[in-house]
Formats: structure tokens, C-alpha cells, sequence
């Protein structure tokens, strides 16, 4: 079974997407397309399926290539001009705000390249802010942080600020906020291309002993 599937998506951002789109199939190229019709192709036609009980997933490609228009797309924190997408079930490209926001609050997390963390939130604080909006008790989001900042090592920092922390200890954070929501679905955008190589290293090889752990579906981009 998959736990992701993605068929024929496809993003030009710009106002003349049908005539992109054309020409795309015609095998004009996406410099030529954006000569032509001054739109610029994100994703065309993009087809994959990431497979359930742990897959991690992982998109190479240059920068400009699409990889975050991607990912955006399969949250749809973009629209898609084209395609479709399901996740775990739900086809999600034309589905409304209210059912967007369950499958998101309910099935995946995204961790982004910048930490995104709040400078006057503590360490804990930070890791419940995604059980929060959902409403859950202070008690029990509290608990559900903890453990989520033990599994990424953070155990014993719950009560920092995000300055007293450094690079990669952020980014474990940020890390521990998406793994609080226990989501099917972790989408992590060139999440740790900002940190020292060697810690990248670290991060990288943790990440999989985590993905070996809890039997998450990882959906990981990186750029080379
Ligand atoms: N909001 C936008 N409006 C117009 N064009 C966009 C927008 N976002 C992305 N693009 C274009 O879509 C293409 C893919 O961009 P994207 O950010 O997905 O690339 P990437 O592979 O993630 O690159 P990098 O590795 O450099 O981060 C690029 O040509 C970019 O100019």
C-alpha cells in the first residue's frame, strides 16, 4: 500500500498555464516556455508513489529544479495547476480548507529548512505549538512534547530559548515539534542543508535510527 500518490503534477506558476502546459507537451523546454509565455514551470508532471511502513523517500535534484515547489504541493500549501494527489487515502488536490486542515493537523508534518521556531517560546513550548493549535490540553501536549524531545536528544534543554541553542540543536527542535503530532507523513524540506556538514552527518544518520524506531513514512527532499 501507499501511503503517498502523486499522478501526472504538475505546478507552472504565472497567468497563461494553459498555453505553458502546450507547449511543455510539444517538448519545448522551461526556458523557452518562459520566453514564450512569461510563465515559469515548477513540477511537470510528476509521478510517484511512497510506499507505507517506513519509506523514506528522497528527492535530489538542482536548485530550481522543482523540489520545493514539490513538497509545497503535496501539502498543498500551493495549488497544483494539474495532477493529483493522495495521502494516506484522501485525494487531497481539490479538496476544501476544512478537510485540508484535518489531513494536515491529522497525517504529516513538514520541517522546513529555517527552523521557524519562536525566539520567546521555550524549547518545550515550541515542540507543543503544533499540538496546541490543535486544541489539546496543556498536560497532555506537554507530555507528548517531552517525549518527543527526548527521542531527538533534547531532553535536558526543555526549558531553553531557541538562542541559547545552537544550529543543529534548533533544528532538532523544529524536528520534535512535527514528531509531537505523530503524523503518518513527515516532510522535511532541505531540513538540515543549513547545519555544518558533519552535523548534517549526524542529524541524517539519527533521523534513520528515529525512521527505524517509530516506522514513520519520511518524505525527505535534499539538494545536491
Ligand atoms: N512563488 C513562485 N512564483 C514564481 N515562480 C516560482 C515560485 N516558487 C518557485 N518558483 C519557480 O519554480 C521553480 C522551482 O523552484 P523550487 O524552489 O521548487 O526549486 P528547488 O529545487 O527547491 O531549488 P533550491 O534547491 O534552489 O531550493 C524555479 O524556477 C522557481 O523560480
Amino acid at each position: 500500500m501507499s501511503v503517498i500518490k502523486v499522478n501526472n503534477l504538475s505546478k507552472i506558476f504565472g497567468k497563461k498555464t494553459k498555453e505553458a502546459s502546450s507547449l511543455l507537451d510539444e517538448g519545448y523546454s522551461k526556458e523557452e516556455v518562459l520566453e514564450k509565455t512569461g510563465c515559469t514551470v515548477g513540477v511537470n508532471r510528476a509521478t510517484f508513489e511512497v510506499e507505507e511502513g517506513g519509506e523514506v523517500f528522497v528527492i535530489m535534484g538542482l536548485s530550481g529544479s522543482g523540489k520545493s515547489t514539490l513538497v509545497r504541493l503535496l501539502n498543498r500549501l500551493i495549488d497544483p495547476t494539474d495532477g493529483d494527489i493522495e495521502v494516506g487515502g484522501q485525494k487531497l488536490a481539490k479538496v476544501g480548507k476544512e478537510k485540508l486542515r484535518k489531513v494536515r493537523r491529522e497525517k504529516m508534518s513538514m520541517v522546513f529548512q529555517k527552523f521557524g521556531l519562536f525566539p520567546f517560546r521555550t524549547v518545550l513550548e515550541n515542540a507543543e505549538f503544533g499540538l496546541e493549535i490543535q486544541g489539546m490540553k496543556k498536560e497532555e501536549r506537554a507530555k507528548k512534547a517531552k517525549e518527543a524531545l527526548e527521542l531527538v536528544g533534547l531532553g535536558s534543554f526543555i526549558h531553553q530559548y531557541p538562542d541559547q541553542l545552537s544550529g543543529g540543536m534548533q533544528q532538532r527542535v523544529g524536528l520534535a515539534r512535527a514528531l509531537a503530532n505523530d503524523p503518518e507523513v513527515l516532510l522535511m524540506d532541505e531540513a538540515f542543508s543549513a547545519l555544518d556538514p558533519l552535523i548534517r552527518k549526524d542529524m541524517q544518520d539519527e533521523l534513520l535510527d528515529l525512521q527505524e524506531k517509530m516506522k514513520k513514512r519520511l518524505f525527505s527532499l535534499h539538494t545536491i
